[in-house]
């Protein structure tokens, strides 16, 4: 009987054992896998990490030790507050959803103003009041400078040599403050007429459809692209043309390629990029593409232009390609009539010059509060901290990356009264709401470097589509169209159909 007890120990122990082990072995299993992931770079990855050479062993041992902070998240100092983070995902849940701007504004209602969210090896902190933002971009500009690098940012950027996603140094600054001069010279020489024209053309495209329903987003996006292509390369085009088609269709490609999950897990996870990856190989012919055609562009203008003037082209293009992929859609019907009333007693018949700005208070509200409702770049461009810094009390080490929320800003219930409602009248005097709250453009050392053009773009091309158009929704729609609009890196407005109805002549 004795001998069966010790039996039954003896295999009790075994199994204690055999269960421990496995367990163990499990944990170092998953360690390492998870090491694996986060720290194998790709075969031939090219891609050029942040931290010069001497320092790189010291910086993968502090990298080590921050994501062994990561996996254990309970078990060191309290830190900003955030959504619990699973591990070896993270928080990349959260960041694969639908419309990113407006999930993260739902987040700092539950976790406040500023929380953090891992991805892989990241620490992103998301920002969602004006204050905040303008204490991190403004206020300690030289802190949060920086650009992250990721792996799929240098292969859209060609290597991070971009303006927008190019990190802080002093070549990035020489380029960003020569791009700056040319589009300033452009501004004060040019660019008034250069939008006059567009405006004039946008007129007739609208005219040309006699009174039908269309959808006019494909029209705002060639007369807008016209006055960027103005600029850099001296050509405009045709909206049936094959080559604007080709460029728009490839800059739209690229933008959703890349916010894409596919795309942006390869940044978190290298190990992913040795697996074949479908939508990536898309994006690296797609990069090629309008790397080609820029390339043809710049070449035909530098034939024909002065020295001068090609300097400049080749300046702006780096900046304006930005611009590019963003459509200006402006198309808000509600107060159409108040400004069509301002515009008609102001300028008693003529189209306004953009210094008639300050004698029309109704037109600028609405593009005010279109701005503040649907921010073109709702989540900014993430920074990324050059220097341990701190923010609203929080410190932030070195290379946390900062997603300014301008969509969560512009929604601030402590800000705007009624934030998702369509209020122009709020910027109007005795409106109680400020411009000064608002941050479509950013701010500080990465304010938008396109900021003055687009300024004079969206007042000029308002007020000559409502000087001469009432824009109502085609009949076949009871309702006015979904503003919910589609977000990528920029916040498109869903596709729909309206009526450009001629206004009659003086
Ligand atoms: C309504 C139109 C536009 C809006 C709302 C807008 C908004 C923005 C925002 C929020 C940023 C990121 C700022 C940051 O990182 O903190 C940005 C960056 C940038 N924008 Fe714009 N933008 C517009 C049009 C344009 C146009 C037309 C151009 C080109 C002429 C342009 C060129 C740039 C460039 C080059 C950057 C990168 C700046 C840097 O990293 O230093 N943008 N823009």
């Amino acid at each position: 009987m004795f001998g069966g007890t010790r039996r039954v120990r003896l295999k009790a122990c075994i199994m204690t054992v055999y269960v421990s082990v496995v367990i163990v072995g499990a944990v170092v299993m998953l360690t390492l896998l998870w090491i694996l992931l986060i720290y194998l770079p790709g075969k031939g990855d090219n891609v050029t990490q942040g931290e010069p050479s001497g320092w790189q062993s010291a910086a993968v041992g502090s990298r080590l030790l921050h994501s062994f902070y990561q996996f254990f998240p309970c078990s060191l100092s309290p830190s900003l507050p955030g959504p619990l983070s699973l591990p070896l995902l993270g928080n990349m849940l959260e960041l694969a959803h639908d419309h990113l701007p407006s999930h993260l504004t739902s987040l700092a209602r539950r976790y406040g103003n500023i929380y953090r969210l891992k991805c892989g090896n990241t620490t992103m902190v998301v920002l969602n009041s004006g204050d905040i933002i303008r204490e991190a971009l403004v206020k300690k500009w030289s802190d949060f400078a920086g650009r992250p690098h990721s792996y799929t940012g240098d292969v859209v950027s060609g290597g991070g040599r971009s303006i927008s996603l190019g990190d802080y140094s002093e070549e990035w600054r020489a380029h960003r403050r020569l791009a700056h001069n040319a589009l300033q010279r452009c501004t004060q020489q040019s660019l008034h007429g250069v939008i006059q024209k567009q405006a004039l053309q946008l007129r007739q495209v609208l005219l040309d459809y006699n009174g039908r329903a269309a959808d006019l987003s494909g029209d705002f996006t060639v007369a807008a692209s016209n006055v960027i292509t103005t600029l850099a390369f001296g050509k405009e085009y045709e909206k049936s043309s094959a080559e604007l088609q080709r460029l728009h269709g490839c800059l739209n490609e690229i933008v959703s390629l890349w916010g894409s999950p596919w795309i942006s897990a390869l940044d978190s996870f290298p190990l992913l990029r040795k697996l074949p990856n479908p939508p990536f190989s898309r994006l690296l012919k797609e990069v090629a593409r309008r790397d080609e055609i820029i390339r043809t562009h710049l070449d035909e203008y530098r034939m024909q232009a002065p020295s001068k003037t090609s300097e400049d082209a080749i300046a702006i293009t780096g900046a304006l390609l930005n611009g590019l992929g963003k459509p200006q859609d402006t198309t808000q019907g509600v107060v159409q009539y108040r400004v069509y009333d301002e515009l008609c007693s102001v300028l008693d018949g003529r189209y306004p010059q953009y210094s008639d700005r300050h004698r029309l208070p109704v037109l600028c509200a609405v593009i005010s509060e279109v701005l503040r409702l649907r921010p073109v770049a709702p989540l900014a461009v993430p920074h990324r901290a050059i220097r341990d810094s701190s923010i609203a009390g929080y410190f932030i080490p070195k290379n946390t990356v900062i997603i300014p929320n301008l969509f969560g800003a512009h929604h601030d219930p402590a800000v705007w009264t009624d934030p998702y409602a369509f209020k122009p009248e709020r910027f109007l005097e005795g409106g109680g709401a400020s411009t000064r709250a608002l941050l479509p453009f950013g701010g500080g050392a990465r304010l938008c470097l396109g900021e003055a053009v687009a300024k004079m773009e969206l007042f000029l091309f308002t007020a000559y589509l409502l000087s001469d158009f009432q824009f109502v929704p085609a009949e076949s729609r009871a309702s006015l169209p979904d503003l919910t609009g589609v977000a990528s890196v920029v916040l498109k407005a869903k596709a729909y159909t309206v009526i450009a109805r001629p206004r009659p002549g003086p």
